[in-house]
């Protein structure tokens, strides 16, 4: 038993190696784990509607229209920014972790930022070497429809991070 665990350990430790030696060395420095563009900064609000009238009539912005996405608990709206865009979050079901985000950041507030890759289970595998945790074990679809993963705050410099694949 101490010898299976002690060659399972092993072969991890020497996967993880090569994986790190791996990304580390690859030819390009495009390794399709490396993290490209600010796809959005999401923001928790309390009242969607307030918010957008913010962005939109106190600054100018161009706003997209409301999508409910109850698999996340959320509703969000996109606020267009040129290279990036702001993306707003209102709680939507009694399980939202919007909601449980606004019981302690009263007046909204910095939810998380999103950051593109060219592909998610390489960049999840790379996360994972450095002992960053994935929020699910798999991704899912996000709000623009592509695949979407969640890195834990405690392990991203207190910054929840989502990746979303490109
Ligand atoms: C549609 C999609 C998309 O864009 O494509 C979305 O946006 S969906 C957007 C909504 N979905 C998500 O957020 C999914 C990923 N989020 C989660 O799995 C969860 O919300 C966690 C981030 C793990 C937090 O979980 P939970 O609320 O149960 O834990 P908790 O409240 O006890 O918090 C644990 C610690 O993390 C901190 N913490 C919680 N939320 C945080 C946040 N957004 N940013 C930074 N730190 C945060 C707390 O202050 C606490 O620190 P202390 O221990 O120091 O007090």
């Amino acid at each position: 038993m101490l010898r299976l665990i002690c060659t399972n350990l092993c072969s991890k430790n020497v996967y993880l190696k090569v994986l790190r030696y791996d990304i580390r060395n690859f030819s390009s420095s495009e390794h399709p784990s490396k993290i490209g563009a600010l796809n959005h900064v999401a923001v928790a609000v309390n009242n969607l509607q307030k918010a957008v009238d913010y962005y939109r009539e106190a600054l100018g912005a161009t706003v997209s229209e409301p999508q409910k996405l109850p698999e996340h608990g959320v509703t969000v709206v996109f606020v267009r920014l040129g290279n990036t865009n702001i993306e707003l979050l209102e709680p939507l079901g009694s399980s939202s972790p919007i909601s449980k985000f606004l019981e302690t950041n009263k007046s909204g507030g910095l939810h998380h930022i999103c950051l593109e890759v060219e592909n998610i289970n390489s960049a999840m595998q790379r996360a994972k070497s450095y002992g960053i945790r994935c929020l699910t074990e798999e991704p899912r679809i996000g709000a623009h429809g592509k695949p979407v993963v969640f890195l834990h705050p405690k392990d991203c410099n207190g910054v929840l991070t989502e990746l979303e694949q490109k």
